[in-house]
């Protein structure tokens, strides 16, 4: 099954919008983690377990394995979602950009070692640094649009003939470069406004949308911006809200993680009808 139909039957399946972060800082997980070795696979195992229930989407994001030398645990937290929650799409976040060879390595990291069903990717470097992901027919390739980050608007709001860099990103993805139907695109839910004009420019096209949980993005504003007409469209991420809601030492972090997505997932729910 292809990216986009496994993410269709997902939202459909556990009736969520909800992705689940996977961003394991050490300094923040539990105690027997941080002693453990293996740690980092244990607790993102522990996590998934009491979540995958409640997900369309898990994503782990790179940066926290390959900065403390854990890719090994990333290819085994990958291998355990794939083999027990097969249903489940696992988006590696990557933001990878670069010139189509170094890409195609890129690509080969994302979906042959991490078995990725969708990674993100920079659109800055323009087609031929975007075409390569796409040799990978059944995956997803998730673009950059609109970032959650104050930042973003540094570029993403520049002014090119009109109208915001974002949109043409938004534009260019829609009517050319999805040309299989595999993209989606990235714009965060600290920016509901620009959520609605790309969900007008781009159809019934799935986005990721970071921001909610940590960083304050209204669940409320994001899903009426984002849905689609049938009530999906998106996967709305939170990570560290879920990861560390555990409020005092020795509570059940497990536990208390599954507390929260449901919370989340049946916030977002209350939104999705029209
Ligand atoms: O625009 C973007 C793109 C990606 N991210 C990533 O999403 C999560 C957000 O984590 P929270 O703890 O829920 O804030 C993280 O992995 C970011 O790298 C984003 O935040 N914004």
């Amino acid at each position: 099954m292809n990216f986009i139909n496994k993410l269709n039957a997902a939202w459909t399946a556990n009736d969520s919008l909800l992705c689940v972060g996977l961003d394991p800082d050490m300094a923040k997980l539990p105690p027997q983690f941080q002693q453990d070795p293996n740690g980092i696979f244990n607790f993102c195992k522990e996590i998934i377990d009491a979540t995958a229930d409640l997900a369309c989407s898990f994503k782990p994001q790179i940066a926290y394995f390959a900065a403390l030398s854990a890719e090994r645990q990333l290819e085994d937290i990958c291998a355990y979602a794939r083999e027990n929650y097969p249903h489940i799409p696992l988006i590696l976040d990557a933001k990878r950009g670069d010139i189509g060879a170094t890409a195609r390595q890129y690509a080969r990291e994302a979906y042959d070692r991490y078995g990725a069903d969708a990674v993100t990717v920079n659109p800055y470097m323009g087609s031929d640094s975007v075409e390569p992901y796409m040799e990978w027919a059944d995956r997803g390739v998730i673009i950059l649009c609109r970032t959650s980050n104050a930042g973003g608007s540094d570029l993403q709001f520049l002014n090119v003939d009109g109208k915001p860099l974002y949109q043409h990103v938004a534009r260019l993805v829609a009517e050319k470069w999805n040309s299989n139907g595999q993209c989606a695109l990235v714009v965060g839910a600290t920016f509901p406004e620009e959520l609605a004009q790309v969900r007008a420019i781009i159809g019934d096209m799935p986005l990721l949308v970071p921001g909610v949980g940590a960083q304050g993005g209204d669940v409320e504003a994001t899903v009426k911006s984002g849905r689609t007409a049938n009530g999906a469209g998106m996967m709305i991420n939170s990570s560290r809200a879920i990861l560390y809601a555990a409020q005092q030492p020795g509570e059940d972090f497990a536990m208390a993680a599954r507390r929260v997505a449901l919370e989340t997932r049946d916030a977002i729910n209350a939104h999705r009808a029209g």
